[in-house]
């Protein structure tokens, strides 16, 4: 993505660029690399399924369906019903598609990938078949490229907004940058550990704007007591991440920018529960975080950013099961003098 934007700017003025598009295509092709061992950048079916895990979030948003809270209503959802089960064959379809080719092509293939590993499993297996395994290979796929793409890059670019609504802490990101790594070389996964403040302003982007606001809706397993109210076992139960993020009995100044409150370990610490808690808790923070950090920091690293006007960047939410900015963000940019030639080397 770096090399795509450095490619596609002036040297030297600001050109303009809508960044959703790009970190998710960023996102996704992340996961495809790391399940399929390839790149889906420009193919039809990235593009198509880009579209569907879209549509899924919007549809599977916890508030978008009435039956859930009057299940008498339950009816009333029968368009949405239609249309998620469309778009699960769609899916089903695609994704058969691409295991279909990875069956052909995996004797010639040298890299392991997470579809490889699933597959030599299930031919390990003599008791299986072929149909029980796509049901467990397929759902796993899709939970993970559901699960992991549009969490990370709409965290980016939330964070991105916030930035550019805060140019203070922006310059105080990129001068921690430019003093742990330099101009010399990009930005590495393992230079992470050496940028706390990049490290804040994430936790500070997931605490104003957690990926999934509601968590991910579970079910309470046995009658209990929560908080004085009685729930009865089968319940619906969302956490309101959100809510809690923004509690002014918990945070100063809740609604304003202000990644040096996690600076210091004991002030108002880790409240926070972006990525849930407990059994059922995000596997996959940690590359989440890592993608995020890497992202970020390389765009702040290689790029001079700029609001489009004198306005603010809008901060309207957008709905669904994750919480998308309602426009996508677009910002001015141009390479840092001091990176062009490791720019031009990409
Ligand atoms: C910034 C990035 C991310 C955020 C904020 C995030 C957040 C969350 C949250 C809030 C949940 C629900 C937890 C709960 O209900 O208690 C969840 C579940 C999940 N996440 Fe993430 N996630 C991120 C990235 C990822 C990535 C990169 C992957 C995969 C590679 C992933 C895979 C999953 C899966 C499979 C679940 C379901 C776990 C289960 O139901 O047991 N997530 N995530």
């Amino acid at each position: 993505m770096i090399s795509t934007l450095f490619h596609e700017c002036s040297d030297k003025e600001s050109s303009k660029v809508e960044l959703k598009s790009k970190l998710f295509g960023l996102a996704m092709n992340n996961m495809m690399r790391m399940i399929f061992g390839k790149d889906l950048a420009g193919s039809e079916g990235a593009g198509s399924f880009r579209e569907m895990v879209k549509e899924a979030h919007s549809l599977l948003g916890a508030s978008t369906s009435l039956g859930d809270f009057i299940p008498f209503l339950g009816w009333t959802d029968w368009k949405a019903r239609r249309t998620i089960l469309r778009l699960a064959r769609r899916r089903d379809e695609f994704l058969q598609s691409l295991i279909d080719e990875h069956i052909r092509k995996m004797k010639e293939m040298e890299e392991k990938t997470m579809i490889g590993v699933l597959l030599e499993l299930q031919n390990s297996d003599r008791q299986s078949n072929n149909d029980e395994d796509s049901m467990i290979i397929k759902p796993l796929i899709i939970g993970l490229l559901q699960a992991g793409t549009d969490t990370s890059s709409d965290t980016v670019e939330w964070a991105m907004s916030l930035l550019l609504n805060n140019p203070d802490k922006l310059k105080k990101a990129r001068d921690e940058i430019d003093a742990c790594i330099g101009n010399d070389r990009l930005l590495q996964e393992t230079d992470l550990p050496n940028l706390p403040y990049l490290q804040c302003v994430i936790t500070e982007t997931l605490r104003l704007y957690p990926a999934a606001p509601l968590l991910v809706p579970h079910e309470s397993a046995e009658e209990c007591t929560v908080g004085g109210y009685h729930i009865p076992r089968g319940t619906m139960l969302l956490v309101n991440a959100y809510a809690i993020h923004r509690d002014p009995e918990t945070w100063a100044e809740p609604e304003r920018f202000e990644p040096e409150r996690f600076e210091d370990p004991k002030g108002e610490g880790n409240k926070t529960l972006p990525f849930g808690m407990g059994r059922r808790r995000c596997p996959g923070e940690g590359l989440g975080v890592r993608v995020v950090g890497i992202v970020l920091g390389t765009m702040i690293q290689c790029f001079e950013w700029e609001r489009v006007g004198e306005e603010e960047v809008d901060m309207t939410e957008g709905s669904g099961l994750t919480l998308p900015r309602a426009k996508p963000l677009e910002a001015m940019y141009r390479p840092r003098e001091s990176m062009l030639s490791v720019l031009s080397r990409l």
